[in-house]
């Protein structure tokens, strides 16, 4: 609703109230409908403020009536009002401004925002368009270049930088709405001829075509498949080139296209997805809102390698001191030299700046004995981390959390070499871990709820979505890519090529195929884990030679390291590159004949494979897999399994993450599928319906929202 007084004698004051972001619901807009109507009949008052409640102005409209039944006084007319009274009309911005609440402060004669508030048009990223009238007024307010920036990126500017570019009237550090009453007291009666910014045109730029060209062509390479960028580009072309009714009209046909698409509906599950992880709890009690965090002020991290270089650089970055430690005096070196250029990167990046000596460097674990946390992050062999653990615990204070950075590795075993097992936590960091934002936290049989609560908070403070899950191999993430990578390899052996499986991943909108990504990340550390576990190798012959406990395996992997190929690092793996290190892939003949060979050796005869079968054995088996993670409670919820996949392996926003996508595509269609492909390939087990993907489709295909509530009782009937 909407809150109406008359304050300063002739100013009617309309405030939104709808915690917590004053979201334009349908109450809201009939508040503020039915409150200009009375501050314009009201003949004491003079002018009028638009703020709304609690320091927040307003974060636009009402996402979660998006799907449902819309009712209540329409946007667009509503704003048209304000824009056409014949009363000064200042919106008073504090907080955000953001979507539909700038679009309603656009509407108004003045802007007046705190300095610390943040403004922006982010329906794209809602798969949406600014629809009530912002595409259309904000290029004609700040011009075509800048309005298609902040509309297509959806990025939120400061109130400086709205300020600069003309979208406020005045930046205040005082109370806003104190400012912007004195401010609509002081313009009481002048003309608002020149304040209404429909009635403004675009400013004349020479060459509107390739401006528009470009920025279509800039949304298409970024988006990936998405639509809504590209309606956005369509949409602010529209107030470039036609009068503003037209363009209002042309706005409304795209928005139309948009609202009930998959995407939209992807991007605002995902919206809630991403809040819904916050609110984290694990089979033990521990919760997000009652397990309380330990502070953390200074922390080390123990190995320096490519990923302790990277934890280093996100811990100072967060305004931590840190003790880096490594015990390789070369290594240390070349951490030394490193670590302090990617902050300087970084910090030109953020715009920030970072005390150079909040990192001290060693070569001694016995330097992190008084650190609050400890991250480890040595090389991924079992028996090393013990020997860490096991120094850690002698070193460290009694209370010191320790943490393990490992990708795969048994949490509760190294907790089990230390004497607070309480007190460890696995950290899972991605590469390269100051930039990318997924943080894995893995809670073990005995990790304390504060221990658990600590790292979820460190993991915020870093500016990572922290994901709380279980322990087993591979965690949820790299469990659910292991079955993924297993059947990209089988399609190869089938008669598919890198390329091809590539090309379809990337189609679905993956930045990079299994092939390509694998090539970047290096194909010997999945070779050295394949040893470990006893599996590489290739010396078997016949039909042993594919087939591992029982299973189908593939040693494709194994037979391309044992010839050097490594990936991009060695210059040749999957594809070939123009030297070591190099990054443009291409297409290498020596692979397609290692295949032939491989086929011809083993007698497989090598059959068409189309896209959709790529999608559906890579992606449905993984997505299967992540059934099975949920059924064993490793993740609490499928949302919690699209963040990971979304913010850790590049799985496309707008498709909503593998749990979403399985829910669109529908669960009988995924079973059914497994079902097949199971039948063609008996000896892949985990082709085989997940017992929660089959209770959910024994129970109707619940939407995605009720899963939880099958998963929490076991033996639910719905
Ligand atoms: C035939 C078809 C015809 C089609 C016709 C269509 C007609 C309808 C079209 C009308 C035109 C629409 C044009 C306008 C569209 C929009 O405005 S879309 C919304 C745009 N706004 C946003 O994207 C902002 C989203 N919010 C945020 O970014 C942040 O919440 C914040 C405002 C910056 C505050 O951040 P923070 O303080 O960190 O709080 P959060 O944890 O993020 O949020 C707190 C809770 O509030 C919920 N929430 C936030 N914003 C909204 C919202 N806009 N709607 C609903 N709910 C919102 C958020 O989910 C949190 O709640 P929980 O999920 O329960 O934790």
């Amino acid at each position: 609703m909407a809150q109406y007084r008359r304050v300063s004698g002739s100013v009617g004051l309309i405030t939104l109230q709808n915690p917590p972001v004053n979201a334009l619901s349908a109450s809201v807009r009939q508040g503020i409908v039915d409150s200009v109507k009375r501050a314009l009949g009201d003949q004491k008052v003079k002018s009028v403020v638009i703020c709304g409640q609690n320091g927040v102005f307003c974060g636009g409209a009402d996402i979660r009536e998006f799907g449902r039944q819309m009712s209540g006084p329409p946007l667009v007319p509503m704003i048209h009002d304000i824009e056409a009274a014949n009363k000064p009309v200042v919106a008073a911005i504090e907080g955000s401004a953001l979507g539909g609440g700038l679009e309603l402060a656009l509407g108004c004669h003045y802007r007046i925002s705190h300095s610390k508030a943040k403004l922006g048009l982010p329906e794209v990223t809602l798969g949406l368009l600014p629809a009530a009238g912002g595409t259309q007024r904000l290029p004609r307010l700040i011009g075509v270049p800048a309005a298609l920036n902040l509309i297509t990126t959806g990025r939120h500017v400061t109130a400086a930088e709205a300020l600069q570019l003309g979208i406020l009237d005045h930046v205040t550090e005082h109370n806003t709405v104190d400012v912007a009453v004195k401010f609509a007291l002081s313009v009481t009666g002048e003309s608002l001829d020149g304040r209404r910014i429909s009635s403004f045109s675009c400013a004349p730029l020479s060459d509107l075509d390739s401006l528009f060209e470009e920025a279509m062509l800039k949304v298409r390479g970024a988006a990936r498949g998405a639509i809504a960028p590209v309606a956005c580009v369509q949409a602010v072309r529209a107030a470039a080139t036609l009068p503003y009714a037209q363009g209002m009209e042309r706005e409304k046909e795209l928005m139309a296209t948009l609202f009930h698409s998959g995407q939209a509906r992807a991007l605002q599950y995902f919206f809630f997805a991403q809040r819904a992880v916050g609110r984290w709890s694990t089979p033990s009690g521990a919760r997000w809102d009652t397990s309380q965090p330990r502070p953390v002020r200074k922390a080390a991290v123990i190995g320096l390698g490519t990923m302790g270089r990277g934890i280093t650089v996100a811990l100072a970055q967060a305004g931590l001191s840190v003790v880096a430690v490594e015990t390789h005096a070369k290594q240390l070196m070349e951490a030394k030299k490193a670590v302090p250029s990617m902050l300087k990167r970084g910090a030109v990046r953020g715009g920030t700046t970072i005390e150079p000596d909040s990192i001290t460097y060693s070569e001694t674990v016995q330097a992190v004995a008084d650190v609050d946390l400890v991250i480890e992050a040595v090389f991924e062999d079992m028996a090393l981390k013990e020997k860490v653990f096991q120094q850690l615990s002698i070193v460290c204070k009694p209370d010191t959390l320790l943490c393990t950075n490992t990708s795969s590795l048994d949490v509760d075993h190294l907790a089990s070499q230390t004497r607070h097992p309480e007190l460890v936590v696995g950290m899972h960091f991605f590469a390269p871990a100051h930039v990318m934002k997924l943080l894995e936290v893995v809670y073990g049989r005995r990790s304390s709820p504060a221990a658990v609560a600590t790292a979820m908070q460190l993991g915020k403070k870093m500016g990572k979505v922290s994901v709380a899950v279980g322990n087993c191999r591979g965690f949820a993430g790299n469990r659910m890519l292991k079955r993924y990578l297993e059947q990209a390899f089988f399609l190869l052996e089938e008669g598919a090529t890198p390329e091809l499986v590539d090309r379809a991943l990337e189609e679905f909108g993956f930045p990079m195929g299994v092939f390509r990504m694998s090539d970047l990340s290096g194909l010997d550390v999945g070779w050295r884990v394949r040893k470990a576990d006893g599996l590489a190798d290739t010396s078997l012959t016949g039909t042993s030679a594919r087939v591992r406990q029982g299973c189908r395996y593939s040693p494709l992997g194994d037979l391309l390291c044992e010839h050097g190929r490594f990936g991009q690092k060695t210059g040749r793996g999957w594809y070939q590159y123009d030297k070591p290190g190099g990054r443009v892939a291409k297409s290498d003949p020596w692979l397609h004949n290692f295949l032939d060979e491989y086929r011809a050796r083993h007698g497989l005869v090598p059959r068409c494979i189309d896209q959709q079968e790529v999608l559906e054995r890579c992606l449905f088996v993984l997505i299967n897999e992540g059934f099975q993670i949920l059924e064993e409670g490793i993740a609490a919820g499928p949302e919690d399994i699209d963040a990971i996949y979304v913010f850790g392996y590049g799985w496309p926003r707008h498709r909503g993450g593998p749990m979403f996508y399985a829910d669109m595509v529908g669960l009988e269609r995924v079973v059914e599928r497994l079902e097949r492909y199971h039948q063609a390939h008996p000896n892949v087990p985990y082709l085989q319906p997940s017992g929660l993907l089959r209770r959910l489709v024994a129970n109707g295909s619940p939407p995605i929202h009720k899963w939880r509530n099958v998963i929490k009782n076991r033996n639910s009937q719905l």
